[in-house]
């Protein structure tokens, strides 16, 4: 196993790279931002401007055909100064070392706004997964976990689903985890089915928090759900149960989609009738009448879109053709920062990934607390916690944002950032 730190130099300068940016350049450049509203260490700041560790391993698995395939696998640890490092594993063709870096980055201060007692990581395979069949996605995950058996563990680093990964990944990890340490060990993962000790309602989480936040949104800025157009990009664990959600609670969802294009209704969508990526992936544009492009989909004239797939898919090409008054991003980093730019300009209103999605890293933490003592929360309570989570970190934010005239990311990386930093202060060192 490698590891290794960073070898990139600290980004002093803090001009916007050229795009296409990489979610290490985006996440170099907000740390640098937010830490210019704040009275920070600047020892501090270029500590957090890189990763503790990079595991980079090699996963061979044997494809159902005989032959063999050598995938790499990553896994980027990034601060824990307050708790074990957490976040997500992708499976996906462009997964790299320095996406899972900046991922990670974006976890650090994911908990700490949401005030958990977490740091950052975030890891991957650079696989295609709908390229394996059932048997070799075991086959790799328990490979893989082998591979990081000792970067890992339950007070160490906490892996948990991302995208091309389920609660099955998730199990599959944990019995391999726990069959190479001798007995059954829960809390290493997140994210498992409530059968083998995970939480009931993570699932739903991030698309949860998703909604919850654009509805306060709307309430802070005056506008009734039930005359709220809403657009969704991605139709998964994130983007489909924020549609459901927000359909529920009254707001009119016109547009979803799948990788192949999405589905367009200006009357409204039933989204409890359309399977999402985990129900059937790639069926929301076969479920359609009108099909329009995904492109077209994030210049529609609604007043929240919420990109929920990839990473920058809202740059300086589409920024002011964006049509929405809010966007709420469900995705991780689907804006770049030149996007960013253009879009406070124009007063599109960008409630940041770091806060919009974090009820998926929240429910982890519930679920971590429950394998801890050994007993399960009833779907009510984590809906319940979840809520007063998501409202309390909310509130800390909007301070910011009242406080200092800027923008809601700013707002979320300044409440993450002070928390970080006093951590820092207090343990004296650069743990
Ligand atoms: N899962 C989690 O706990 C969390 C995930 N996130 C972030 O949310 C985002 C989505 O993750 P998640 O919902 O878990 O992923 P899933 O794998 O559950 O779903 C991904 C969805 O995006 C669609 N999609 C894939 N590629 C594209 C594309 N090129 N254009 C448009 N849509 C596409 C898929 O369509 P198809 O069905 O056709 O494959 C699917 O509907 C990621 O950025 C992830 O990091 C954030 C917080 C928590
Ligand atoms: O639940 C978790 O630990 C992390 C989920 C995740 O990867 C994310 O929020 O981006």
């Amino acid at each position: 196993m490698g590891s290794e730190l960073s070898s990139a130099s600290p980004s002093e300068d803090s001009s916007t790279p050229p795009e296409p940016e990489s979610a290490l350049e985006t996440a170099r450049l907000q740390l640098h931002r937010a830490a210019d509203h704040l009275d920070i260490d600047p020892n501090i700041v270029e500590r957090l401007n890189h990763p503790r560790n990079v595991h980079e391993v090699t996963v061979p698995i044997e494809r159902d055909d005989g032959t063999v395939e050598v995938f790499t696998g990553y896994r980027a640890q990034h601060d824990s100064v307050r708790g074990p490092y957490k976040g997500g594993l992708r499976y996906h063709p462009d997964v790299t070392r320095d996406e899972c870096v900046g991922l990670g980055i974006w976890m650090t201060w994911k908990c700490a706004v949401m005030d958990l007692p977490f740091g950052g990581a975030k890891g991957g395979i650079a696989v295609n997964p709908k390229t394996l069949s059932r048997d070799e996605k075991e086959r790799l995950t328990r490979r893989f976990t082998q591979e990081l058996r000792k970067v890992i563990g339950p007070n160490l680093d906490i892996p948990a689903p991302d995208m091309g990964t389920d609660p099955q990944t998730m199990a599959w990890l944990m019995d391999a985890y726990s069959m190479q340490e001798g007995e059954t060990i829960p809390g290493v993962i997140t994210g498992k089915p409530p059968i083998v000790g995970g939480s009931k309602g993570r699932e739903d989480a991030p698309g949860r928090s998703v909604a919850i936040i654009t509805q306060l949104v709307c309430e802070y800025y005056d506008q009734p759900l039930s005359e709220t157009t809403v657009a969704v990009q991605g139709y998964g664990s994130v983007g489909a149960n924020a549609a459901r959600l927000l359909d529920e609670r009254g707001a009119t969802v016109v547009a979803i989609s799948d990788v192949n294009g999405a589905m367009y209704d200006p009357a409204g969508i039933d989204t409890a009738a359309v399977p999402s990526h985990d129900e059937e992936p790639e069926a929301v544009t076969e479920y359609a009448d009108t099909v329009i492009s995904n492109d077209e989909l994030l210049t529609l004239d609604v007043d929240v879109l919420i990109p929920a797939a990839l990473g920058n898919v809202i740059t300086e090409a589409n920024a002011d053709d964006i049509a929405a008054d809010f966007v709420v991003e469900g995705a991780n980093g689907p804006t770049t920062s030149t996007a960013d730019s253009i879009l406070a300009d124009r007063d599109v209103m960008v409630i940041p990934d770091i806060l919009a999605n974090a009820g998926g890293v929240t429910v982890s933490y519930f679920e971590w607390l429950q394998d801890i003592n050994r007993r399960s929360w009833s779907l009510e309570r984590v809906n319940d916690e979840l809520d007063e989570e998501m409202r309390a970190a909310w509130d800390a934010v909007r301070t910011e944002f009242e406080n200092r005239d800027i923008t809601w990311r700013d707002a979320a990386y300044i409440v993450a950032l002070s928390r970080i930093a006093e951590a820092h202060e207090a343990r004296g060192l650069w743990p």
